[in-house]
Order: structure tokens, then sequence, then C-alpha cells
């Protein structure tokens, strides 16, 4: 395993569970298969950047609470750096550091001219109001301000944040720049710049591969049974998107629990009462409770974490019984539970592949800023269909020609551009 040593504020976690070096693995896995120079293992294996700063946000009752903020940067040789920022208690370095190296070969496997980066604070947002978490991001943006940028690094939503934080983000780097800079962050409301389509395209991509996979196997949407875990942005848009396709989707849950129903859920419905129950689906009338727990080891067909990492891990493999997984979530099964899937023939879409629908609007939103020019929806779908099915068919012949896993299929086509781009560049500047 490679060395951390850019990751020095925290200790590691066992190497069973911690992230960093799970994405290590990866790496390493699909550099022998590509059979590719230690050094150039060495220096991807490692963030080029990494950044925490110190953020004070005043409370609403005066009290001073002080935050610590992250923003990792893998990997700038295709462009520049991109990728989400996350508000969620199990916000962790090591942990943002594992997703902004995913996000790197993310890009690199779907074609769009962006590095790696992830952000992170370790919060709450249910538990702040709405006027201290704008005082917390301005403050975190201010932090950062000559570290991000249009052709620097761009953040995007992640867990816990959306168009209103890219809002307050856009708006923070604008006033520090003396002038409107919407291309500072992508996943903005539509009113400053954002993409049509932006809000749906992860779970667009999810739907996308999804289909592709089923089709790939003589299946149809038709009548597939669904379970996703999670209910936000990623696992609402996918399910309402293969709900409409006539999949059943018989279980959804959220942070607090879940519900399930047999003869499929009605997802207009239930996004409906989410959006009026604090986007819990509990209690949602006509379905039983369940917990997350059991939603993963529901017998159905295809099965969509698209909450957090670490789901399905050597304690519940042997349980899980569907035949296809798509992580909407990023890295939601762990190194031994993915060779125990492998083993037993599982069909597993990665995350780097399943996910990418998100960077690739981002990427769109970037483009349409950058030329002044906007889109209508259509067209922005037309876009992502077509990049999401283009790495969806590359991954699938990678798989095939050297008789590789779907994930390492795709790793060895993102990290392989990676590699030989660093080589063209006369390694690294
Ligand atoms: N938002 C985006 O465009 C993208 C998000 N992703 C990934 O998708 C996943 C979900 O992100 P979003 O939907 O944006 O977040 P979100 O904050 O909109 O929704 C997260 C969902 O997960 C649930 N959740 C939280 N903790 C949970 C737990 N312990 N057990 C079960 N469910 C839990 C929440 O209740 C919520 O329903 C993350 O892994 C993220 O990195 C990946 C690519 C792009
Ligand atoms: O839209 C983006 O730029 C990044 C999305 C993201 O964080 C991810 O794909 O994990």
């Amino acid at each position: 395993m490679m060395s951390t040593s850019l990751l020095p504020l925290e200790n590691a976690s066992p190497a069973h569970i911690c992230p960093f070096d799970q994405a290590c693995s990866y790496l390493e896995e699909a550099a022998r298969e590509l059979k590719l120079d230690g050094s150039i293992v060495e220096i991807l294996s490692k963030p080029r950047k990494v950044v925490t700063v110190s953020i004070p946000v005043k409370r609403d009752n005066g009290e001073v609470q002080v935050f610590a903020g992250h923003r990792v940067q893998h990997c700038d040789i295709l462009g520049p750096y991109k990728g989400g920022i996350r508000y969620h208690p199990s916000v962790t370095l090591r942990e943002v550091s594992s997703l902004a190296m995913l996000m790197t070969w993310k890009c690199a496997l779907l074609g769009i001219p962006y590095g790696g980066a992830k952000g992170g604070i370790a919060i709450d947002p249910k538990l702040y109001s709405v006027g201290e978490l704008e005082r917390m991001t301005r403050r975190y943006i201010s932090e950062l301000i000559k570290d991000i940028g249009p052709s620097v690094d761009i953040p995007a939503p992640d867990m816990g944040t959306s168009a209103r934080e890219m809002a307050w983000m856009m708006d923070t780097y604008s006033v520090n720049m003396g002038h409107a800079v919407p291309g500072v962050v992508t996943g903005k409301p539509i009113s400053i710049g954002g993409s049509r389509g932006r809000e749906m395209a992860t779970g667009r991509g999810v739907f996308i591969i999804v289909r592709e996979a089923l089709a790939d196997l003589g299946k149809s949407l038709k009548g597939t049974r669904v379970a996703i875990q999670g209910f936000g942005n990623v696992g609402s848009a996918a399910a309402l998107l293969l709900y409409e396709a006539g999949a059943k989707v018989i279980a959804v849950s959220t942070g607090s629990g879940g519900v399930f129903c047999e003869a499929g859920l009605d997802i207009l419905a239930l996004k409906a009462y989410a959006a009026h129950n604090h986007r819990s689906v509990v209690g949602f009338p006509n379905a039983e409770p369940i917990s997350n727990a059991e939603l993963l080891t529901l017998p159905c067909d295809v099965l969509i974490p698209a909450a957090l990492e670490n789901q399905i891990t050597e304690e519940n493999v042997n349980q899980v019984q569907a035949n296809i997984i798509a992580e909407a979530a990023n890295g939601p099964i762990n190194l031994q539970a993915n060779k125990a899937l492998e083993a037993r023939g599982v069909t597993v879409l990665p995350d780097i592949l399943a996910n990418a629908g998100g960077v690739v609007v981002s990427y769109l939103e970037w483009v349409q800023g950058l030329s002044y020019v906007f889109w209508d929806e259509e067209r922005v779908n037309r876009e992502l269909e077509q990049l999401m099915v283009q790495a969806y068919r590359q991954v699938i012949q990678q798989s095939k020609v050297r008789q590789i896993s779907i994930r390492l299929a795709a790793y060895t086509l993102g990290v392989g551009r990676v590699a030989q781009a660093l080589l063209d560049r006369g390694l690294y500047p």
C-alpha cells in the first residue's frame, strides 16, 4: 500500500474500512493490469494539494462554533480540479481524499477535461439554521479563495449541499473578485448560470447505466424490482426515472429509515411526501417500515445504494440478493464485499461510471457559462445520454477484451488516460 503521508491530520482507520487505502488499492490493481511504472502510481496515489481551513461561525444564539473545512485537490493533469462539497457528520480528511481520487478517474473515464477534487465539512446541516449555514459556507469559500476559480478548482454539490449553497459560494467568490464569476461553481440555480438538467443529472446517469446493463442481460426495465438506499438528490431522481420507465421501486430509505411495498411504491407521491416531511420517507402511507440494513438485503433485481460509503461490507454481503448493484453513491461497497460480489457473478456497476452523470452535466454547465450560450433541457439530456452510453460501452468492451471485472475495466480506462497524459506532459511540471 502506498504511503499517505500527505494526509497528516488524522490517523488511518483500520485498513478494512479506511476509504483512502481502499481507493489506493483500486489504483494499484489498475496499475498492475496496465503494467504502469511504479513512479506513476507513487505520483497518482498522493493528492497534489490538501487544504484544511478553520471556519468560525457565529450561531444564532451569539455563541461562536469553529468548524474544520477540507478541500483536497487530487490531480489536475487533464484540467481544473473538479468535485463536490459535502456537509455530513461523517466527513473526514481521509474520506474527502478518497473521494477526490475517485473524481480524477471519473472525469478521465467520461472523457471530460477535469482533474479530481472534493471538499467537506463534518456537520449535520439539519441541526443548523439557514442563516448559520450561509455564514459557514461564505466563510469556508472566503478561506479557500486562492485555491478555487473557474480554471483552477470548480466545486459542486454533494451530500448535504445543493444549488442554494452553490449560489452562496458563487456570490462570495464574485464579491471577492469584484465581478460576477459564475464559472467558479457548478450545480448553481438556473437564474445565475446553472444548467437545465443538472438537478436530475446524477440520477439520470444512474438510470441510463442500469437500463444499459439490463439490456445487455436481455432484460427490460418494465417490472424490474429495484431497492434504493438514499432518497436525496441522486436517489430520488433515479427512483423517479426508473418508476416512470415502468420499473417497480419496492423500497426506498433515508437516514431515518425506509419504506417497502411489494407492489411498488408510488414515487411521485413519495417525493411529495418527503418534501413535506423533512426529507424523510418514514410514515409514508400504504407501505411497511423497513430499516436501512433490511433494504440492502431485500430480494430484488437491482440494488442502488445512493447515500454513504461502506454500506455493503463483509458483514452483510452474503445476504445481498440483487443481481445488479449500481453504485449511485461513491464507495458504497467496500473492498472485501466487492471481491465477494465479483466471485458470485453479481453485476457491479462502479461509482466512477454509474454516478458520473452529475459531473458530466456540471461540465456542460461550465461549457455553457464559458460560451455565454445556454441550452434547453432536451439538449443537455441528449449530450448526457451520449456521454454516459459511450463510457458504458467502452467499459464493457474493456472488460471483455481484458477479461476483467467491470470495476477494474472502468479503473483501467480512467487511470490509463491520466497516466498517458502524465507521460505526454513529461511526467509532472
Ligand atoms: N449530488 C450529486 O450530484 C452527486 C452525488 N453523488 C453521491 O451520491 C450520494 C448521495 O448524494 P446526494 O443525493 O447528493 O446527497 P443528499 O444529501 O441529497 O441525499 C443523501 C440521502 O442519503 C440519506 N442518508 C444520509 N445518511 C444516511 C445513512 N446513514 N443511511 C442511509 N441513508 C442516509 C439522506 O437521508 C438522503 O436521503 C453521495 O455518495 C454522493 O457523493 C455522486 C455524484 C454526484
Ligand atoms: O458535479 C461535480 O462537479 C461533482 C460531482 C461529484 O462530486 C461526484 O461526482 O462525486
